[in-house]
Formats: C-alpha cells, sequence, structure tokens
C-alpha cells in the first residue's frame, strides 16, 4: 500500500507486510472455525443508526471519565501480549502513544516491556491485567509492584483457564513469550509435542481451579480496584457484582477462546449485562472496534467505554512504532467525533438507546 492508511483496517494488510508469519497469524488470528472473529466485526455492522437533526454540535466534546480517571475519548488500549514481536520499542512505545491521546493503557501480563520500563517511559493512566498462575506468589508479586509503579486498576482476565485452541499458532510452533516481568521470578521455558509452544507454556502454568472466592483472596494483595475481564452472561455480571468488583469487561478475548461465544456488542445489551449491572459499576467492552461508528453503537448500548485490541498492535508493527499507534487512535477518536457530530451528540452523555436500531428490533419492525 503505497498510501497513507486512511482507517483503521487498513493498518492491518500494512503490519502482514511488516510482520514474519508467525507473529502476524498470533496476532490477527482467532480459535478454531474463527466464527466469532468474523461476528466480533460484523455483528457491528448488522447495527445502524438513528440520527437526530438540527441539534447544535458546533462543538463536540468526547472527552469522558472512567473510575475517576479522565480521558480524551472512550476509547482504551485493551492488554495485548509481546508488543516487541511487532516493534522493538515494545510496549513502551504503545503507552507513549496513549499518553500522548490522553488514554488509559491496560499492559498486558504477557507484556515484552517491564511494569517498571513502561511506568517510566510516560504519564499515560495505566491499568495492570493479570494472569493468574498456579504459583500464586507470582500474581501477588506483579500486582503489587504495578501497585508500586502507579497503574490505577488491576484487570483480571477471567477466560483463560487454558488456552484457546488457535490452529495457525499450532501449524507455526507459536513461541512462548519472553516475560520479561518474571525473570528471576519464573521460567518462560516450556515444551511443547510439536504444535503451539505457547499453548503449551499457558496450559502449564495458569491455574485453571480460579474461581469467585479467588476475588476476595485479589482483594487481599491488592488497594487497587480490580475489574474482570471476559463476562458474556447476565449471570456472570450479576456474580461479579455480587462479589464486588469495581468494574466489568464485556470480552470474549478478541475471539481467540471459546469459537462460537457471542460478538461482544450483540450480548452487551442483550443478555443485559448492562441491565444485570444496572449503572452499579463501569461496564466496558472489547471485540471487533475497527470505526468510530463501532464506539459510538457500543456507548448507545450501555457501555462506559470500549478497548481497541489488534489495530493499536497493527499500528505498531507496521514499522511505525509509537507513531502509528497515534495515528489507530487518532483515527478512531475522528471518526467516533463525526459520529457523534452526525447523530446530533454534542458529548457523550448525549449518546442514547435511542440512536442506534439492533438486528432484533429491525426484525421485530417487520413482523
Ligand atoms: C495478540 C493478542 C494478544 C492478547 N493478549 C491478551 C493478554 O495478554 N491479556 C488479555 O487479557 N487479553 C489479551 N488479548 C485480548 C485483548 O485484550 C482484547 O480482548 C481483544 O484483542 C479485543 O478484540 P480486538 O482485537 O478485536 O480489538 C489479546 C488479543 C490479541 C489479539
Ligand atoms: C501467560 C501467557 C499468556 C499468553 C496468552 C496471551 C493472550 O492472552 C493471547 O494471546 O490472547
Amino acid at each position: 500500500m503505497a498510501t497513507e492508511p486512511v482507517n483503521v483496517s487498513e493498518f492491518q494488510e500494512l503490519a502482514r507486510l511488516a510482520l514474519p508469519k508467525m507473529y502476524y497469524d498470533y496476532y490477527s488470528g482467532g480459535a478454531e472455525d474463527q466464527q466469532t472473529l468474523r461476528e466480533n466485526v460484523e455483528a457491528f455492522r448488522r447495527i445502524t443508526f438513528w440520527p437526530r437533526i438540527l441539534i447544535d454540535v458546533n462543538r463536540v466534546d468526547l472527552s469522558t471519565s472512567i473510575l475517576g480517571y479522565n480521558i480524551s475519548a472512550p476509547i482504551i488500549v485493551a492488554p495485548t501480549g509481546s508488543h516487541q514481536l511487532a516493534h522493538p520499542q515494545g510496549e513502551v512505545a504503545t503507552a507513549k502513544a496513549a499518553a500522548t491521546c490522553n488514554t488509559i493503557m491496560v499492559l498486558s501480563f504477557t507484556s515484552s516491556c517491564t511494569i517498571e520500563e513502561v511506568a517510566t517511559s510516560c504519564n499515560a493512566v495505566r491499568f495492570y491485567q493479570l494472569y493468574i498462575y498456579k504459583r500464586r506468589d507470582i500474581a501477588a508479586t506483579l500486582v503489587q509492584r504495578a501497585e508500586k509503579n502507579g497503574f490505577k486498576a488491576i484487570i483480571l482476565t477471567a477466560d483463560t483457564p487454558r488456552l484457546g485452541r488457535r490452529e495457525a499458532d499450532k501449524k507455526n510452533k507459536m513461541i512462548a513469550p519472553q516475560l520479561k516481568n518474571l525473570e528471576g521470578l519464573f521460567s518462560t521455558k516450556a515444551t511443547s509435542d510439536g504444535g503451539s509452544i505457547l499453548e503449551a507454556y499457558v496450559n502449564e502454568t495458569m491455574d485453571p481451579s480460579l474461581s469467585w472466592k479467588d476475588i476476595e483472596w485479589l482483594r487481599s494483595v491488592t488497594k487497587l480496584p480490580i475489574l474482570i475481564k471476559g463476562v458474556l452472561t447476565r449471570a456472570d455480571a450479576v456474580k461479579a457484582v455480587q462479589v464486588g468488583v469495581d468494574g466489568i469487561i464485556v470480552s470474549n478475548h478478541g475471539a481467540r477462546q471459546l469459537d462460537y461465544s457471542p460478538a461482544t456488542i450483540s450480548v452487551l445489551e442483550e443478555v443485559t449485562v448492562v441491565h444485570a449491572v444496572e449503572g452499579r459499576v463501569p461496564v466496558l467492552m472489547d471485540g471487533g472496534i475497527r470505526r468510530g461508528t463501532d464506539v459510538f453503537k457500543a456507548l448507545a448500548l450501555g457501555a462506559q467505554a470500549v478497548l481497541v485490541g489488534r489495530p493499536v498492535i497493527y499500528g505498531l508493527a507496521a514499522n511505525k512504532g509509537e507513531y502509528g499507534v497515534r495515528r489507530v487512535l487518532e483515527m478512531l477518536k475522528d471518526e467516533f467525533e463525526l459520529t457523534m457530530a452526525l447523530s446530533g451528540c454534542s458529548s457523550v452523555k448525549d449518546i442514547t438507546r435511542r440512536h442506534v436500531r439492533t438486528e432484533h428490533e429491525r426484525l421485530l419492525s417487520m413482523m
């Protein structure tokens, strides 16, 4: 592609050209038949707008706040692993872009750069994403390091008792992550029987017995707010509120875990995660956000903000580092701003359920 990308999706092809096949497949792939991977994007396309006219949109304010932190737009960097496979500056470049765009970065447990490197690189508001290994002391140590280094919340990813079946990774014999954070604490060596080494590593280390009662344990090792990532059902949303989490992330892990789980935008309201929660804690969502219109749709259906995974990596990988990530975030913000103006919303608070029509409503209207 000779010209500069004009939308977020165009970064994907640049990333494909820039990356070794093993890494590109790891970043872009989903589980098994990749049905949920396609659906995460397609489900947004089935939602249409009910725009309002003759409303003063001379000034459009995208800003919002999450857990009390003001951000320039409800678009946050999702936790994704191994950024140094995409660019030598890894998560430091990503964090700097998040800081420039005045948004939150969620640093992955599987980051290539350390908690300390990211913390000292810039002043982005940072949350820390946690996986819990069989060796619980690892989680406790990392949470405490994140807290000491100014991270503002813990995101517990709860959808990965084992790794999803990612067939490209099996064929490519995907390597295990280089987890610099674990140096001196825990080995990242693993052997596989000829398939994905990453998968073998995860299945050896992750604690599949993790359960709701462990939230209490996590509370006992940190004062930071705890958000649960991976909620897809009303029952789990209710449970999460009952056990006292400080926020919920509706996510299917970018379709990398259980194939044929629903597209996240389709359950955000439909499974009434939002209704179940009834405003008691913030509800965020991720999966398939590729346009500013997607951000608007997610907010109209009750999310307070969205997280963006692959597009950030593609921006990073297109040999552009911090600049590429910044461009991705800026493009999404620009498109979101235009969507607000064309829908008659001058602030995020003005976005309501009445601004969108779901597939379900369209079908009902035909009966
Ligand atoms: C390459 C890659 C690595 C990921 N690593 C993590 C991770 O370490 N922890 C986590 O909670 N989620 C991880 N995720 C899931 C993302 O946080 C997020 O849920 C997903 O990417 C959102 O979908 P999107 O890529 O369509 O935006 C990863 C996703 C990708 C694509
Ligand atoms: C402890 C290693 C976890 C690797 C999985 C990273 C991830 O969430 C993903 O690839 O998806």
